[in-house]
């Protein structure tokens, strides 16, 4: 599918409400949590793709499971599976077979666990034996992926000895292994995470409970940006946030003061507002490393409103859906003339002075949904052309129909 979107530039009447799907993150470890504890109740579970590919694997009985594009979903089945008593083949799209997994997949053989890979070594495919994992001691190196370190943690109540897991390494998206042991704690379970170590005790029950999982922070960051660029007094209300967030992400109402938008809480979420006297600043600098699925956002707010921007902490970029650093080079470089650097974990851009937007962006996605819900935006600058505009259902289906709510013409071409 291939959609054209310009905004209107009416004024705005009233202030708009978008309700957006539960957290992504939240809810697939919630699901991994249920299989453990089924007296788990879960409220307001993410709609996305991911998810749904989550709950489907969870369903299944049979032999393969795929995951499509779903990496969290990927490096957590793997864990669930590997300390079941089933057999299983776990699989996902071409991108998942080049999405490593080799640290996961040492650390829970280090464990007993029986995996074998079906095609490339440290890549799914996985043809997985589950057994009984005793638990015990394991090291693993904490800087290529959170994700890997979530996936052991969560299975770890079922092993008998429990587990003690040391960081090795600079830790890297920190609030997300937060999440994890945050949720766990939620529920009763004895986590603790203190220095480079976190332990889990062996737990078989927990007492009844209901979480009621909070709307997706991630997917708030395109509504941040989107305010962003509206004339100053314009705000949108987006339900079920809270101040207290298990979410790193949430850390977009810091970031995006500096962008020009004020966070207001309320009581049934935020209201986000284009600061009146904001001058963008000349230049700005972020370390992402806390906030990696927040870089093409604000990589694409700098790009409308012409602020010289340097992202680091950018390594986990890479093996995401696509190389994010790389597709933002490409795409970013169409919009208005400008110098982009780039390195291993950095992007760097420079606008030639008086540049002029191109009357016609066009924004290819490389199978990544942030690609298209980052870029979109910028149909309050220019004419927007999103090739593959489908891809936004791996996090958020809903995106195109909450433009459509603010006044963006979204034409399918
Ligand atoms: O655990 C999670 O839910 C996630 C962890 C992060 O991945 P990395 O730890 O690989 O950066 C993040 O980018 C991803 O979207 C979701
Ligand atoms: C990186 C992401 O997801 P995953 O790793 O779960 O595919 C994302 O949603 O930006």
């Amino acid at each position: 599918m291939r959609l054209q979107l310009q905004a209107s530039s009416s004024q705005q009447e009233q202030t708009p409400i978008i309700n957006i799907t539960g957290s992504k993150s939240e809810s697939n470890r919630l699901l991994i949590l249920q299989q453990l504890f089924p007296n788990l109740q879960i409220k307001n579970l993410s709609t996305s793709d991911d998810t749904q590919h989550l709950q489907e694997a969870l369903e299944s009985t049979n032999e393969i499971l795929d995951i499509g594009h779903a990496g969290t979903a990927m490096r957590f089945i793997t864990a669930l599976m590997a300390s079941s008593d089933l057999q299983r083949t776990v699989t996902g799209s071409d991108r998942m077979k080049q999405r490593p997994i080799g640290i996961l997949v040492d650390a829970l053989r280090y464990l007993g666990a029986q995996i074998d890979y079906v095609e490339n070594e440290g890549f799914p495919p996985l043809k997985i034996k589950g057994n009984q994992l005793h638990g015990g001691e394991v090291t693993m190196d904490a800087g290529v992926s959170s994700q890997f370190l979530s996936a052991l943690l969560l299975v770890a109540p079922r092993f008998e000895n429990g587990l003690t897991l040391r960081l090795s390494g600079k830790l890297t998206s920190r609030p997300y292994l937060e999440m994890t042991t945050g949720l766990m704690q939620l529920l009763g379970l004895d986590v603790t995470f203190e220095g480079q170590v976190i332990k889990v005790k062996h737990q078989s029950h927990i007492t009844d409970r209901e979480i009621v999982v909070e709307s997706d922070w991630s997917s708030a960051g395109y509504w941040y940006s989107w305010v962003a660029m509206q004339p100053a007094g314009y705000s949108v209300q987006l339900n079920s946030y809270k101040d207290s967030s298990l979410q790193g992400d949430r850390a977009l109402v810091e970031i995006y003061e500096k962008l020009g938008v004020q966070t207001t809480f309320n009581l049934t979420g935020i209201v986000l507002t284009c600061m009146t006297d904001f001058e963008p600043p000349h230049y700005l600098e972020f370390d992402l490393t806390s906030q990696p699925d927040q870089a093409q956002t604000i990589f694409a707010t700098c790009l409308g409103l012409g602020i010289n921007l340097k992202m680091k902490g950018l390594h986990t970029l890479r093996i995401k859906e696509t190389d994010r650093i790389k597709a933002m080079d490409v795409v970013g470089s169409r919009f208005r003339e400008s110098k982009i650097l780039t390195t291993t974990d950095t992007i760097e851009i420079t606008f030639s002075p008086d540049s002029s937007i191109t009357q016609e962006f066009i924004v290819d996605t490389y199978q990544d949904h942030r690609m298209a819900l980052a870029f979109a935006p910028l149909c309050c600058k220019t004419t927007v052309i999103i090739n593959d505009a489908d891809v936004v259902t791996k996090s958020y289906g809903e995106y195109y129909k909450d433009l459509a709510a603010v006044k963006v013409d979204i034409t399918e071409i």
